[in-house]
């Protein structure tokens, strides 16, 4: 690792020299989870996002992991999602499947897509219900400090804006309270219409890693980060503080080309 740190309440620095550093550190990084999970519950919840994100896993394709990890024991959800169809180019379901859950032993009956068929509020809807019932049977752990679903790894990209998940900035679902999932018909980020993980359950797993590369990220990243001003905007990625869980970001250097020194360890 090129830099590491830990900033004093924004969670760990992972800073890489090459992307294919990143890869490896982000495929140890979530077997070690995954195998920390299953020996503790026996399955392990994992929530994806769409982007760059898969791509960027794909070690976990590869030699050791495909082998040593517990595939079977792995659920898997989608942090956001893109109200498409399946089988849509623009499909975060499609994208991970083609580039991940097609190379691994999951058992297909543990991945959680969205209902593609209905609107995008018929969908937020149909999915936390899906997610209400896997927290009855404790597929997916319950936080001890709010109502939510306790996600054993939530993995967000970063877009250029800070959004994460599909919470753009000053959107209102930002906002939300009360449900688990909600639904957006206006996003800034093409196609408009997606579900998303609420800030609550985001912040209510047991871990939460944010994987950034790119010059064009770099002031989302100090933004997310730093110790800012009040009169800096307040981007999505700054309000993702896990009340219980750990923070981690993934960065190679270009991400965090314009973090403060004072928050890495040289
Ligand atoms: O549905 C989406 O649009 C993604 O889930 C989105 O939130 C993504 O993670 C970021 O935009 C970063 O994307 P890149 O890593 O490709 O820049």
């Amino acid at each position: 690792m090129a830099l590491s740190g830990a900033h004093k309440n924004r969670g760990e620095l992972r800073i890489h020299e090459s992307l294919d550093e990143l890869r490896t550190d982000l495929a140890d990084y979530v077997a070690e989870l995954s195998e920390a999970s299953v020996k503790e519950r026996g399955v392990f919840a994992i929530a994806l996002s769409g982007g760059s994100l898969i791509g960027l896993m794909g070690k976990l394709c590869e030699a050791p992991y495909n082998k040593t990890v517990d595939w079977a024991k792995w659920y898997i959800f989608w942090a956001d999602e893109r109200v498409v169809a399946k089988s849509h180019a623009d499909s975060n379901y499609k994208l991970a499947k083609d580039g991940l859950l097609s190379k691994v032993p999951i058992v297909p009956s543990h991945v959680h897509s969205i209902n593609d068929s209905v609107s995008a509020e018929e969908a937020a809807d149909d999915y936390e219900f899906a997610i209400r019932q896997l927290v009855k049977t404790r597929v997916v752990s319950v936080s001890e400090i709010s109502d939510c679903p306790k996600f054993d790894l939530i993995l967000l990209g970063l877009g250029p804006d800070g959004h994460v998940a599909s919470l753009f900035p000053n959107h209102p679902a930002l906002n939300e309270r009360e449900e688990w999932i909600t639904f957006i018909t206006d996003s800034p980020k093409p196609p408009p219409e997606r579900i998303t993980f609420t800030l609550p359950v985001i912040n209510s797993a047991s871990n939460v890693a944010v994987v950034v590369t790119g010059e064009s990220k770099a002031e989302s990243v100090h933004l997310a980060i730093d110790d800012i001003g009040a009169d800096c905007p307040l981007i999505p990625a700054r309000m993702v503080q896990p009340a219980m869980g750990k923070l981690v970001w993934f960065l190679d250097k270009l991400a965090a080309s314009k973090l403060e020194d004072s928050n890495l360890n040289k």
